[in-house]
């Protein structure tokens, strides 16, 4: 198990997190690093008791193994699975059972599946699995999503400098989960604003990793209350954790992709209440 490493996360009240500075800040909310060649890196926050985390199988395959916090056998033995490669061509192993992922292709893997092995087509070119997994009490079927399978939604104007696409690849309409929700958002070029005007849900936290930043880029994230807010600076590949309460989105200096992943008692996309800019402090 070794291969393993996790950090824990506790979820933080609002009235606590107005006086948290920089560092506080990024402590509670940030996940600095996610992926580290042949190692699973994983957090788990008490959000919603959702985990995020990277695998990157290069000179062997990683086992997705049950955490010491989850005393469990098996990683899924209370919990669903949504995995996005976004690297090189990989294989997920569900119960014996080899599944290809190409590049930005997905899977989600339900309750009750017993091993999850991770591979890497070529070390020269590794797969690079990002994992969001939620608790779950009812078992539904492991179902990869293919590029094409994916639901597309344009948002925003490029004059507003927030034209993006959403790809949906795992919502209520297409694979049946207990929480989970994934998907990605791509910025046009010029594009540099997500999630703007921003919402909340508090029936579900969520998790954005941000990918595809060019180098020496980075992007500043908004959250907290929408009357209170505050920001993180990140790189890429770096995700930090919304609190159900807590607006989420974010400017870059340049534009970007990022996963989104959430968890929580409301399947329905939909259903966020809408913030406007101008009420934003
Ligand atoms: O609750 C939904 C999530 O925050 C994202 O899907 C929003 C997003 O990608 C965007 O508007 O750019
Ligand atoms: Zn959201």
């Amino acid at each position: 198990m070794d291969h393993i490493t996790y950090e824990e996360r506790y979820a933080a009240h609002p009235a606590d997190v107005k006086n948290y500075d920089t560092d506080r800040l990024r402590e509670q909310f940030l996940i600095e690093k996610n992926f580290e060649a042949d190692k699973v890196l994983l957090t788990y926050t008490m959000n919603d008791r959702f985990i995020a985390g990277g695998a990157v199988p290069v000179s062997k395959s990683l086992s997705l193994d049950a955490i010491d916090p989850l005393k469990a056998e098996y990683f899924c033995d209370r919990r669903e699975v949504g995995i996005i490669n976004i690297g090189g061509e990989g294989i997920v192993e569900v119960d014996g059972k080899d599944i290809e992922l190409l590049s930005m292709e997905g899977i989600y893997i339900g309750n009750g599946t017993k091993t999850i092995i991770l591979k890497s087509k070529s070390t020269s070119n590794p797969a690079k699995f990002y994992i969001n997994s939620a608790p779950a009490h009812q078992s539904f079927p492991t179902k990869k999503i293919e590029l094409e399978d994916r639901i597309t939604l344009d948002l925003g104007n490029a004059n507003d400098a927030n034209e993006r696409q959403i790809f949906q690849y795992i919502v209520a309409a297409s694979v049946q989960t207990c929480q989970l929700q994934m998907g990605i958002t791509k910025l046009k070029p010029g594009s540099i604003w997500n999630t703007m005007p921003p919402h909340t849900h508090n029936r579900r936290m969520e998790v954005y990793l941000y990918i595809d930043l060019p180098e020496e880029h980075a992007i500043s994230h908004f959250m907290g209350e929408a009357t209170e807010t505050r920001h993180i600076w990140m790189t890429n590949e770096q995700a930090i954790i919304s609190p159900p309460w807590s607006i989420h989105c974010a400017s870059g200096t340049s534009s970007y992709s990022f996963v989104w992943g959430m968890a929580g008692e409301n399947l329905d996309f939909t259903d966020m209440d809408a913030i406007k800019a101008i009420e934003l402090r």
